[in-house]
């Protein structure tokens, strides 16, 4: 299986029946706290790595990693042409980091790179410099109640240009947008899964949960 040496196992805990069972894509990158922090937000999570399991979940989160090496993963394991199809059928996708670059339509770069596209942003990598340059940050987020998230920006990207309509800025860092969300795609520049704050998870649980609701 492809990553299967990158991957901790833990077994999944017990969960109601009627838990939405949301994805986070495993080939490469932040994917244990990621299913940590949805079980925390009360979903069934779990690892995909197949076009079967693809298939078969309600949402999906797209890791912080090397967005380079999971789009040519998703490429080699022909996951690409399913997972696009299924963002155009609706399912709602939380893109974090590298997957907030992979979920972009446009990289404000010149060298390609294997996209997903969907979410209408040209987005630049690595935008606040390189790993040493990595900070953590309370950020006001649009919708999200309590007081500022604790997030932490790890080479992260941000949105250079928002290209479609339908793109809301939840938030913004020297004015440039760090959080988006189009319909039901969501995505943000920073590793929300590793400071405990889960409130934009327990928001993306929320979606998932409205969309089984009314599809
Ligand atoms: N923490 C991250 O996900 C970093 C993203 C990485 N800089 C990239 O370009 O893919």
């Amino acid at each position: 299986m492809p990553g299967d040496r990158l991957v901790h196992r833990e077994p999944a805990p017990d969960v109601p029946a009627d838990a939405p069972r949301i994805g986070v894509l495993a080939l490469q990158g932040d994917v244990l706290e990621h299913l940590r922090a949805l079980r925390r937000c009360g979903a069934e999570a779990v690892e995909v790595r197949t076009a079967e399991q693809l298939a078969a979940v309600d949402g999906l989160v797209l890791p912080g990693g090397e967005s380079t090496t999971i789009g040519k993963l998703l490429e080699r394991f022909g996951l690409m042409p399913l997972l696009r199809e299924r963002i155009v059928d609706g399912l709602p996708v939380f893109g974090t980091c590298a997957g907030m670059i992979l979920l972009s339509d446009e990289l404000d770069q010149d060298r390609a790179q294997p996209l997903v596209g969907g979410l209408a942003v040209r987005t630049r990598r690595n935008a606040y410099g390189r790993q040493v340059d990595s900070f953590d940050t309370a950020l006001e987020v649009t919708g999200v109640e309590g007081g500022p998230l604790d997030v932490s920006f790890i080479r992260a990207p941000r949105v250079e240009a928002v290209l479609g309509t339908d793109v809301e800025v939840l938030a913004e860092v020297d004015g440039h947008a760090v959080v988006v969300r189009q319909g039901r795609l969501l995505a943000a520049a920073f590793h929300p899964e590793v400071t405990g704050d889960d409130r934009l998870h327990a928001a993306f649980v929320d979606t998932v949960r409205q969309v089984r609701r009314a599809p």
